[in-house]
């Protein structure tokens, strides 16, 4: 895919991962719509990226809100007169016995949410992407809750690009699955956010011992990835590298 001239709206894209991948994505020409809760953060980038002649636009989108949602999709299309890619990335780690549905209902449901709009409102095909994690592919035994919604994010990316929603319409899709990254969501282990609260401390020690990659190294991957990947297939990147998991020798 030829990623100059086109038109991306991401999730998230305030800060962390997703200010990685705005940053990447408008240095190669992409035009970025950043869709996010934290207008503080978002309206900084924009003008970062705007004084440096990218085209950008901070939308305040709450991706639990489906009216919100589709809004910012709209907007999107009224300000760049296109949009071709969707990047579904705000995501946050709570596990609590008490608030645990909000973990699902950004993780996975804003996924969803993100990409049915994605189908509707790719008009002249395009890619759908979403952050998951290395946690959906192998196991977080600290953070359960989390590990399905990401589980969840990599195999409805996966079934959705097979499916002829996606594939009738010329649209990829694709679940680009970081392992431990230097964000502000690791600072969220101090909260006391696990269904098992003796874990934290476990859980914030070994996430402290563990190497942290870059933001930038995850954002690499996407730009990657959107110009080479093939519908459905997902990335993982650890310590700064990137490699395509391979699912097919699961039944051999
Ligand atoms: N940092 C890490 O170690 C890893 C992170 N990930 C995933 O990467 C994605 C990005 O996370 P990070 O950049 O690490 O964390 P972060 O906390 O720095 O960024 C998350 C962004 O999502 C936004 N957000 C939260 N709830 C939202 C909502 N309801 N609507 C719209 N935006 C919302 C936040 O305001 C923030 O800008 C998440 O999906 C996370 O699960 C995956 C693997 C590893
Ligand atoms: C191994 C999963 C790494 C994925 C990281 C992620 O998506 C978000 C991380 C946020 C905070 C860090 C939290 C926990 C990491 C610590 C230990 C993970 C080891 C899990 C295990 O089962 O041993």
């Amino acid at each position: 895919m030829e990623l100059n001239g086109k038109v991306a709206l991401i999730t998230g894209g305030s800060q962390g991962i997703g200010r990685a991948y705005c940053n990447y994505l408008a240095n190669e020409g992409v035009k970025v719509a950043i869709c996010d809760i934290n207008e503080t953060e978002g309206l900084l980038l924009e003008k970062q990226l705007n004084k440096e002649e990218k085209r950008s636009v901070f939308i305040y989108c709450d991706v639990t809100n489906n009216t919100e949602f589709e809004e910012s999709f709209r907007k999107v299309i009224s300000e760049f007169g296109q949009l071709d890619i969707v990047v579904n990335n705000a995501g946050i780690l709570n596990d609590h016995p008490n608030s645990w549905e909000k973990e699902v209902e950004i993780n996975l449901c804003g996924t969803i949410r993100g990409s049915l709009l994605g189908l509707k409102y790719l008009k002249h095909g395009g890619a759908i992407v979403a952050t998951s994690s290395l946690a959906g592919i192998l196991k977080d035994s600290a953070f359960p809750i989390y590990a399905a919604t990401k589980g969840g994010v990599n195999y409805f990316m996966r079934s959705l690009g097979f499916s002829e929603a996606a594939t009738a319409k010329g649209i990829r899709t694709l679940a680009i699955a970081p392992s431990l990254t230097d964000t502000a969501i690791t600072e969220q282990l101090v909260g006391n956010n696990t269904m098992c609260p003796e874990l934290q401390l476990v859980a914030q020690k070994r996430s402290e011992r563990m190497y942290k990659q870059k933001p930038e190294s995850v954002a690499a991957c996407l730009i990657y990835a959107l110009k080479e990947a093939t519908s459905g297939s997902v990335w993982l990147v650890a310590d700064d590298n990137w490699q395509q998991i391979n699912y097919d020798n699961l039944l051999h």
